[in-house]
């Protein structure tokens, strides 16, 4: 369940197009852009938002992920946590990777954002940690 306040006359709520299957929420861009070659920008959705698990109501973050379709495109969405108590405006961080500058209209699909649950919890610090198959190994010690 997603609640959303919408901060400006002209914001669009998300939308799921396959409810039930589809992971993210659509986000919609609040302004027309013209975005550089390498130029990253944050780019205004005029929404906050507060997500809860559809069954427990437990708070959820969410992770802002890249469209295909605008990935597709050379545009990639970095930063993207969205931290399950931040009721400020959503922010879409996006880079042009591509040569060429790139125009983005208002109202236009940017990005989508994934519920995930919140796993944090206190942090202890101890002199031992529990023993593992892995242990220390890692970088590619399982062979190719
Ligand atoms: O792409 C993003 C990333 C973050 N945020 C908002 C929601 C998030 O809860 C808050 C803080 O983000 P984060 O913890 O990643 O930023 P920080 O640089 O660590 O700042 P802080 O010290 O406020 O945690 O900013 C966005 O709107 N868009």
């Amino acid at each position: 369940m997603l609640r959303v306040k919408l901060l400006d006359p002209s914001a669009l709520p998300p939308i799921v197009a396959h409810p039930g299957e589809d992971l993210g929420y659509d986000v919609f861009g609040l302004d027309s852009v013209m975005l550089a070659s390498r130029q990253t920008v944050r780019l205004r959705t005029g929404i906050a938002v507060e997500a809860r698990h559809p069954q427990t109501g437990a708070p959820l973050g969410l992770l802002v992920r890249d469209r295909s379709s605008m990935a597709a495109r050379g545009l990639a969405c970095t930063g993207g946590v969205i931290d399950a108590g931040y009721r400020g405006e959503i922010l879409i961080v996006m880079t042009n990777l591509g040569d060429a500058p790139i125009e983005l209209k208002a109202g236009e699909k940017i990005a989508q954002m994934v519920p995930v649950p919140v796993l944090t919890g206190a942090v202890e610090q101890v002199e031992n940690l529990e023993d593992s198959a892995r242990a220390e190994k890692g970088f590619g010690s399982s062979g190719r």
